[in-house]
């Protein structure tokens, strides 16, 4: 890591001249507010090249607001900010990129056409092209990032996207990378390989790099510096590797984040499961997507379906929420074959779905938190009157109720829906489902992106759905999660059941390996 020694001056957005390290990212007294939020209050923070700063935070405390404010996406509403002493509108923001987990690339084209795209004005050529290959092929070589530049996007694993996202950065000119949630896709193995090289990009090409995450051992992992956002303010920076290391525990981190002890232990139901099943799925297939998948799920059982996205989930998910018209095979709830043909005819078996998707399927971005609680019950009493008019009260008193019992963080229940960070946006899904008692719960990726006292607080609803009877399918790709609330788990790679574990504790090694397609690992 390199120390700053010599400064340089910017003019901020207030016109003032201002001394800032030349070195780094340097940002001064940031604040930001919406409305009467406050959500950023006098953050100043600096991120030398070389080095690895894990920024943590409970969910809605502010991070995401953070990064778009470094990456000039939203302006403060005071302080500054220097990237190698200069300002953002000054050139900085060119050394600055920040890696989404929902990538920007274009998936009917090449790796090293979307490198060119938006960089060529009318059609690439082929000498061009060719070069462009030739540069990716060198950076990929040099910074360990192994990547095909001639591959199609679409044929590309999350990992392989992710690798292709921070290569494009680095070809761009970018010296300051900022991750956001890099892990949250990535299959086990390639957890460990991704952080292995974010550790080579700061040491060897002395990138800075700005760590989003909510798993706190990769912060332990890979980070020198941790800082916590707690209501807006930094509260907390603790230096992990380098000088002045201190040695610091998840727990410790956890404290910083939450203010009190966060247990995340194993959560597994005491007794046998009632025995009564509630959810079959016999011989269900969705052309080209999933291949006979035979799973049950009783009464008082969770059910895990472990697996990486991309290997039949969203299918099996679609097929559960009534939205997969081209699917055979038979859905049984309560020992009776169901028409999984809609949505209604799913909740009217009594089968509740948090789907993984929060924004596109669970929520309407547009409309209040209020509205959205109330979607998929308006044609019933109490929030329909006679005559099939909506009563506003009885919307606005589900909406207080559901908000006070799931600590959702929202100025009123009328606070539209896609202002909500993603812990609360996802609690506000989880809270219309889990009020309607279904019988059959079943959640895709319910914690991805929540904070640990939130995923605490969802594992806890879980457990207790299960232990009042309810038969929960848990679709996930987090082995933590798998491995502390399933009684059961099964594998999904490639569309199939590869693998099945039936009694905890569970081997984590083997399932990884099953997650990952070898299959005799997990025998
Ligand atoms: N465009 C906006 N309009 C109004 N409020 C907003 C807007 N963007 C963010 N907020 C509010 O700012 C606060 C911080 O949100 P932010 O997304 O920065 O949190 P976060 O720490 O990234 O959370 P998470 O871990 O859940 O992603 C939240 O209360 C959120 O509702």
């Amino acid at each position: 890591m390199v120390t700053a020694t010599s400064t340089a001056s910017i003019t901020t957005a207030a016109g003032v001249a201002e001394s800032v390290p030349a070195e780094g990212v340097v940002m001064r007294g940031i604040h930001r507010s919406f409305g009467e939020n406050t959500v950023l209050r006098d953050v100043s923070l600096h991120v030398r090249p070389g080095e690895v700063y894990a920024l943590l935070g409970e969910n809605g405390a502010g991070k995401s607001t953070l990064m778009r404010i470094l990456t000039g996406l939203l302006p403060p509403d005071s302080g500054s900010i220097a990237v190698e002493g200069k300002s953002l509108a000054d050139g900085g923001r060119e050394r600055i990129a920040m890696v989404h987990q929902h990538f920007m690339l274009v998936p009917s084209m090449t790796v090293a056409e979307n490198f060119l795209l938006g960089r060529s004005r009318g059609v690439i050529g082929r000498k061009r092209l060719r070069r462009t290959e030739a540069e990716i092929a060198a950076l990929a070589e040099d910074t360990g990032l192994a990547c095909d530049p001639t591959a199609r996007v679409e044929n590309l694993s999350v990992g392989e996207q992710q690798r292709v996202e921070i290569l494009r950065a680095l070809h761009l000119g970018a010296g300051y990378l900022l991750l956001d949630e890099p892990t949250a896709n990535l299959a086990p193995a390639e957890v460990h390989s991704l952080l292995a090289q974010v550790r080579r990009l700061a040491a060897e090409r002395a990138v800075g790099i700005v760590l989003i995450t909510h798993h706190l051992e990769e912060v332990l992992e890979v980070a020198d510096r941790v800082g916590v956002l707690r209501g807006g303010r930094l509260v907390a920076e603790r230096p992990i590797r380098g000088d002045g290391a201190e040695s610091v525990t998840t727990a410790e981190l956890a404290r910083d984040m939450v203010g009190r002890e966060v247990g995340l232990g194993i959560r597994r139901a005491a007794t046998e499961p009632a025995g009564n099943r509630m959810l079959e799925l016999v011989g269900v297939s969705v052309p080209g997507q999933l291949h006979d998948v035979t799973l049950r799920v009783a009464s008082g059982q969770l059910v895990a379906v472990a697996g990486v996205e991309g290997n039949g989930q969203s299918a099996l998910e679609d097929v559960l929420s009534g939205l997969s018209p081209d699917s055979t095979g038979a859905v049984v709830v309560a020992e009776r074959e169901i028409d999984a043909s809609s949505p209604r005819a799913m909740r009217e078996a009594g089968v509740g779905i948090v789907p993984a998707d929060r924004y596109t399927r669970g929520l309407i971005k547009s409309l209040g938190i209020d509205t959205n609680l109330a979607i998929d019950s308006y044609t019933d009493p109490p929030l329909a009157r006679r005559w099939g008019r909506l009563s506003r009260a009885a919307v606005r008193e589900r909406a207080e109720r559901i908000i006070a019992a799931l600590s959702v963080k929202a100025q009123s229940p009328r606070t539209l829906a896609g202002t909500l960070s993603g812990g609360h946006a996802q609690r506000v899904v989880l809270g219309r489902v889990l009020d309607g008692e279904p019988d059959v719960l079943v959640v895709a990726q319910p914690t991805r992106g929540l904070d640990i006292g939130a995923t605490e607080f969802v594992w806890d609803t879980l457990v207790d759905h299960r232990s009042r009877g309810a038969a929960i399918l848990l679709i996930s790709s987090d082995l933590d999660e798998i491995c502390s609330l399933a009684d059961r788990i099964v594998v999904l790679y490639r569309g199939r059941i590869v693998a099945e574990f039936d009694e905890g504790p569970f081997d984590r090694e083997s399932l990884g390996s099953a997650m990952g397609g070898f299959q005799e690992a997990a025998a």
